[in-house]
């Protein structure tokens, strides 16, 4: 017997966007922050995740504006690299990351840290202006942190910081909550992640559902 099933993409998205709107209290969020969100609701598959994302004031604005003006998208992990929709770039931006370059390893025993996160003083030449990606690894956002107490370090315009697990992940999350000087977007709690992440930039990059 023959399955029955949705095989049109565009309906697919449509009917989940919906779903997500149906059911997702979504009020606290500007236009802007709600389509961000309902996407991010999305790649998890959860509306309870709409209490836990949090955006600080102009962040939304600040990232559109900042990939509309050709910045680089700085990724703490492949998964989150790959997962960027490059048709959906508005300005052929450049899809930044480290995390497999010949010198981490090297650098992760010298710092005495993870790959994850010492492949992040790679990213020095690119963070000038750049929007960052963190979906996966704690020590990333805090070693991020770390390096911009430096008055020095040049500044991304916006930081979406959505690592997951149980570990730094809360740490982590609510260390950037709390510096406040980027503006930034975080899912509060264990919950996060690479997908979430990816699809947080994909929203933030297009107007297009
Ligand atoms: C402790 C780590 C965690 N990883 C998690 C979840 C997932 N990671 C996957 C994969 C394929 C990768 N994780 C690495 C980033 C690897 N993961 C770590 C580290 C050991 C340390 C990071 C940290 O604590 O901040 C990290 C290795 C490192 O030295 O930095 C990865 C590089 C490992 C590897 O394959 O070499 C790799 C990423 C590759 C890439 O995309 O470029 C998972 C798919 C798990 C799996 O392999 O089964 C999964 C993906 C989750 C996601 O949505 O992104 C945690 C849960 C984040 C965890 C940190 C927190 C914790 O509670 O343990």
């Amino acid at each position: 017997m023959p399955y029955v099933y949705e095989t049109d993409g565009a309906a697919i998205y449509r009917q989940s966007f919906a779903t997500i709107r149906a059911e997702a209290d979504l009020a606290r969020f500007t236009p802007d922050e709600e389509r961000v969100a309902v996407r991010m609701i999305h790649a998890a598959g959860m509306v309870e995740l709409a209490p836990h994302i949090r955006f600080s004031a102009g962040f939304a604005e600040a990232a559109r504006d900042a990939l509309r003006g050709g910045a680089p998208i700085l990724c703490d992990a492949r998964m989150v690299s790959e997962g960027i929709t490059r048709a959906r770039l508005p300005a052929a931006n450049r899809v930044i990351c480290t995390l497999h370059d010949a010198l981490v390893p090297g650098l992760a025993a010298a710092l005495g840290t993870t790959r994850s996160a010492a492949a992040l003083e790679l990213w020095r030449p690119h963070l000038a202006g750049s929007v960052v990606a963190i979906g996966n690894a704690p020590t990333a956002l805090f070693h991020l942190l770390t390096m911009l107490q430096d008055p020095a370090c040049p500044r991304p315009v916006a930081v979406i910081g959505c690592p997951v697990g149980f570990v730094g992940a809360v740490e982590s999350k609510d260390a950037l909550w709390a510096w406040g000087q980027v503006p930034c977007c975080i899912v509060a709690g264990r919950l996060g992640g690479s997908a979430i992440t990816v699809a947080a930039i994909n929203a933030l990059a297009s107007d297009a559902e």
